[in-house]
């Protein structure tokens, strides 16, 4: 029978707790109703004794009537102070959760160092705080804090600080690595022998310090754990909580353990997206399970075995976790990787042809100038489109002129460009705060009668990197230009040791993307006046 595990996210009060890491209560609305479609079975929302944003969190959620349950977060009571009159367990029932986390010492090294107080003080600050939910009717969850290290100095009084939680009504007892430096072999035997003493259910709840946490709460589940903290993304203090993106989908498809549905499963990826958009975060592209180059391929020797058969390098089917498959074209890439990518573009390609090793040719010729395709998807599919001659000409550079004056403290930058478009010649000049931003704007003033959607393309990210650093400023530079149509975003690239050249490369790769896509999408509009596009389509 497949065992059930119970899911519980903290990555609105732990997750808080890492560095870079702050959620208005807006956010953390938005990121409950996620983590709720999600299907954690606990969502630890914050801590109302801490701060106003997190009492405002828990008044507005009530109305969202999410399925998990909502806990808030505290810590036993104060020493020598009365459990009813302590203000952060009062906040705590007054803020209306059916379930709360209380954190409490085990380990009597922190008694004595960090409470300053005796450990039969600590013993009943345990007891009383229980106790107190118990009688206000809220599911009581016990966070051991420090409870691997704690046992394993001192363990008949770890102990004797879980039986008082649970002789107490504590409804769970979930073990932390609070300062995640335990190994999974010591997680699974202490786990094992806390088993064999307690009769409430445990839970884990580890930190990354040693890159273990994942690992960690594992093993714990193989040694009878049945509740998991942990956070999206393992956002969390200093090295990060355990990583719920990738317990779930390992627990969930390699253990036949069940954290959620299978269709939940397969919100994952947009999860962890979702939420490190709004933690403005970025993800790491390897980021097990869900993050972009999860199931990225990239050498050839891969590339043409995944053609075969896709279990040849991968571990997964991605759509289990709502990732996808990508091919990523390079200097490492092999004929396979080409082909699949011309082939993903409806171009008609195969091993023989003669075009297939040229364009290979090319594109490790210009990786070795710098150019990079894996970052510039827009850049590679012109390339491909070009060889194939599948492209017209949009419009052909006759000058470009750049002027950058400082003026009065300030620093101007005025572009002029000459065009030819089917035989026009245009000539214009704009100004902008830099020497991109004009050069973007002369460029789309010359292009915009021709061609009047250009004016519904924008410029989102614009990144330039050194190549080769010994030449300091002779060196080249790489340009990465991202552009948006507020549907679609597609990325390309410019190189050369002059930035501004480098830019306009870019951007004319930009425009020339996004114009073949109208041309696409939409034939029979006659919008543009003068229509360059595929020849094909
Ligand atoms: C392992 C964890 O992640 S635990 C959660 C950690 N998270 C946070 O600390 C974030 C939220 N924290 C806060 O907003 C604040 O620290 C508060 C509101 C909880 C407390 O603020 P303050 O009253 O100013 O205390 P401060 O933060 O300086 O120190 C913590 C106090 O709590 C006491 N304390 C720590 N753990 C416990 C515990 N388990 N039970 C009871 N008291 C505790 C400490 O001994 C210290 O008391 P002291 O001032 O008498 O030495
Ligand atoms: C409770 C908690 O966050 C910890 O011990 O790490």
């Amino acid at each position: 029978m497949t065992n059930i595990i119970s899911v519980f996210d903290t990555t609105l009060r732990d997750g808080t707790q890492g560095e870079g890491i702050s959620l208005s209560a807006d956010d953390k609305l938005k990121i409950a109703q996620k983590l709720d479609m999600l299907g954690v079975h606990y969502i630890e929302g914050g801590n109302p004794g801490s701060n106003s944003k997190d009492i405002e969190f828990f008044q507005r959620v009530k109305a969202l009537k999410l399925n998990a349950k909502l806990t808030a977060f505290g810590s036993t009571r104060r020493k020598f102070s009365q459990a009813d009159q302590d203000s952060s367990l009062l906040r705590i029932v007054e803020s209306g959760v059916p379930a709360a986390t209380l954190v409490g010492k085990s380990w009597d090294f922190h008694v004595h160092t960090a409470l300053q107080t005796t450990l039969e003080e600590n013993l009943a600050m345990i007891y009383d705080s229980f106790a107190f939910l118990k009688r206000n009717q809220v599911e009581a969850i016990f966070d051991a804090e420090h409870f691997f290290d704690g046992y394993k100095h001192n363990p008949e009084y770890a102990l004797s600080v879980l039986r008082k939680a649970q002789d107490a009504g504590a409804d769970w007892v979930v073990l932390c690595d609070t300062n995640g430096g335990t190994l999974p072999t010591e997680i699974h035997d202490i786990v094992t022998r806390v088993r064999a003493e307690l009769t409430t259910p445990l839970g884990i709840h580890t930190h990354n310090d040693c890159e273990l946490a994942v690992a960690n709460t594992l093993a714990a589940v193989q040694a009878g754990a049945r509740q998991i903290q942990g956070t999206i993304n393992g956002y969390g203090e200093r090295c990060g909580n355990a990583n719920l993106c990738s317990i779930i989908p390992n627990l969930q498809i390699k253990m036949d353990y069940r954290c959620v549905s299978d269709q939940q499963l397969e919100s994952l990826t947009t999860t962890a997206r979702y939420i490190s958009e709004i933690a403005n975060v970025n993800m790491p592209v390897g980021q097990p399970y869900v993050g972009n180059a999860a199931f990225a391929h990239k050498g050839g020797i891969h590339v043409s075995a995944i053609m075969k058969d896709s279990k040849t390098y991968e571990h997964i089917q991605p759509n289990l976790v709502g990732n996808k498959q990508r091919i990523l074209v390079s200097e490492l890439a092999g004929q396979s990787n080409i082909i699949s990518k011309a082939q993903e573009l409806g171009l008609d390609v195969n091993a023989n042809n003669e075009k297939t090793k040229q364009i290979m040719e090319r594109i490790k010729e210009l990786e070795h100038q710098g150019y990079q395709f894996e970052g510039a998807d827009a850049s590679l599919e012109l390339l491909l489109r070009d060889a194939f001659g599948e492209m017209k000409e949009l419009f052909k550079l006759e000058s470009l002129k750049m002027l950058v004056e400082k003026n009065n403290g300030s620093m101007n930058a005025e572009a002029i460009v000459k065009v030819n478009v089917a035989g026009q010649t245009v000539y214009t000049a704009a100004e902008g705060n830099g020497p991109v931003n004009a050069l973007d704007n002369a460029l789309r003033k010359a292009l915009v009668q021709f061609y009047p959607s250009i004016n519904n393309i924008h410029l989102a990210d614009y990144k330039v990197r050194v190549i080769d650093e010994k030449d300091a400023t002779a060196a080249k530079v790489r340009v990465l230009i991202e552009s948006t149509d507020f549907k679609n975003t597609w990325n390309t690239v410019g190189v050369s040791s002059n930035v501004i050249e480098a830019s306009w490369e870019a951007l004319v790769d930009s425009i020339r993307y996004a114009m073949m896509n109208m041309d696409k999408v939409d034939s029979s509009e006659d919008q543009p006046r003068v229509r360059l596009g595929l020849v094909n389509h």
